[in-house]
């Protein structure tokens, strides 16, 4: 028998047996998250399931967000925040409001999450708790429902699709510009179904919040989860954030073993990589920076689930300082959470981006699936930290969206096209904020 890779381990600890790709198990769920969109359809299914006298399997793992139409853009948005409120209150779910930010940087930040969890969440994102060393994956309202009734889902094990990264990146070259070269050579169904496993020094040396990064936009090509080997830089970054201790899964349990199986495995060298850009309307249409530099752009929007952290913002603020947008751009700045918000604000970053010509807005999912606060026009051109940009995804389907690194839309704003990051001099790296400040 070979060894197992990490989403075998993952998921033989949560079936109670040991199981292989291709298995079709049941499992222990640990922590389930709906939204203000998926909330109130995977309600109808819980309460169909249990008659309507039933509890939840773990109500301080069920875990409500507010944060796609929030605030309130209109009143069936407001009737949908009503409806989480109400479980929530009824069933004593742990529930976030308004302003708390978006689900998956709120499980992460507030400590729902730990390595070696299985999460599932309402939502396509819920991959990015691999960054954390957690089995996440999104599911359906309706599996949602039944789930936050019993407490378990089948699954069918996934094969596993490998990258390794080795080196030092390059200045300018990011966790994001990583991600969108690696769904632009396997394809926006490359990993269809299957684990992407992202090893190698490069990874290994990625603060916590650029391996999220990574995980988040493995649905972009597929993926049924993202994963990173848990190591102690997540341990200290969780205890960082959260203030309690963490337990990591014994070293065997972090990560596939070396006679695993793979479905396939894709190797780089760190230093071979350029900034990537996404075009329209694919988010594996992933170019070299330089293909795409001196394309117009009209809207600048940093934010998201992928790219909306202090880090992420601090960036933009610190390319921003003391300068103002080119012409004719706008900026649209989300935090991801109402903390990365009041960091910003703390620092003084908050007022540098509004006084260069950005507008900051309420913590949330922003204009990221065109729903409000930044809504794209016929014509319009985006340049986004986002993850995804299908037809229409910010708005008008005449729109477009480009898809790139913080360090690339901060650049770009200046000139008012898009244009290669290292043209600016001294971009900062990246670490840890919450590491750093406790550490230091
Ligand atoms: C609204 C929600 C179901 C959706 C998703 O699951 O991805 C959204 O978050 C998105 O990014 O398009
Ligand atoms: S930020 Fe965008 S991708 Fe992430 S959960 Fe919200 S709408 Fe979906």
């Amino acid at each position: 028998m070979t060894g197992k890779t990490l989403a075998e381990k993952l998921l033989s600890a949560k079936a109670g047996e040991d199981v292989r790709a291709g298995d079709y198990i049941e499992a222990q769920v640990d922590v389930a998250m709906a939204h203000d969109i998926t909330g109130p359809l995977a309600f109808q299914t819980f309460e169909e399931v249990t008659g309507g006298e039933g509890d939840l399997f773990a109500p301080g793992r069920t875990i409500l967000t507010i944060d796609h139409h929030a605030p309130a853009d209109g009143v069936q948005a407001a009737n949908n925040h009503n409806a989480i409120r109400e479980f929530a209150a009824e069933h004593g779910a742990h529930q976030y409001d308004v302003g708390d930010g978006i689900c998956h940087q709120v499980l992460i930040e507030e400590g729902h999450v730990a390595p070696g969890d299985l999460v599932i969440g309402a939502d396509s994102h819920s991959t990015t708790y691999g960054g954390i060393g957690a089995f996440g994956t999104g599911v359906g309202s309706s599996d949602l429902g039944t789930a936050l009734a019993t407490g378990e889902l089948w699954f069918r094990v996934p094969e596993t699709l490998r990258f390794v990264v080795e080196g030092d990146l390059p200045e300018g070259v990011y966790a994001k510009d990583l991600i969108l070269r690696f769904i632009g050579d396997v394809g926006f169904a490359g990993c269809t179904y299957m684990a992407a496993e992202y090893v190698g020094s490069t990874v290994e040396s990625l603060p916590v919040h650029q391996r999220l990064v990574l995980t988040n936009m493995a649905i972009e090509m597929g993926g049924k989860t993202g994963l990173v080997p848990a190591d102690d830089r997540v341990a200290r970054f969780l205890e960082a954030e959260t203030g309690q201790a963490v337990e990591l899964p014994a070293p065997e349990d972090r990560r596939s073993d070396d006679d695993a199986e793979f479905a396939s495995v894709h190797e780089y060298r760190a230093e071979e990589l350029a900034p990537q850009v996404s075009k329209p309307s694919n988010p594996e249409n992933a170019v070299d920076v330089g293909e795409v530099a001196g394309t117009d752009v009209d809207q600048l929007f940093v934010g998201t689930c992928t790219n909306g952290r202090y880090e992420d913002i601090s960036l933009v603020a610190s390319v921003l300082e003391g300068e103002t947008l080119a012409s004719g751009t706008r900026m649209v700045v989300v935090p991801a959470s109402g903390s990365v918000y009041r960091k910003l604000l703390a620092t003084g970053e908050m007022a540098t981006l509004v006084d260069a010509g950005a507008v900051v807005q309420a913590a949330g999912c922003g204009p990221c699936a065109g729903y409000h606060q930044g809504v794209l026009g016929d014509g319009d051109v985006c340049l986004a930290t986002a993850n995804r940009n299908f037809p229409g995804r910010e708005g008008s389907m005449e729109s477009s969206v480009y898809l790139a690194s913080p360090a690339t839309v901060a650049v770009s704003a200046l000139y008012g096209e898009i244009t290669d990051p290292r043209e600016y001099d001294g971009l900062p790296r990246f670490d840890d904020h919450a590491l750093a400040e406790v550490e230091a």
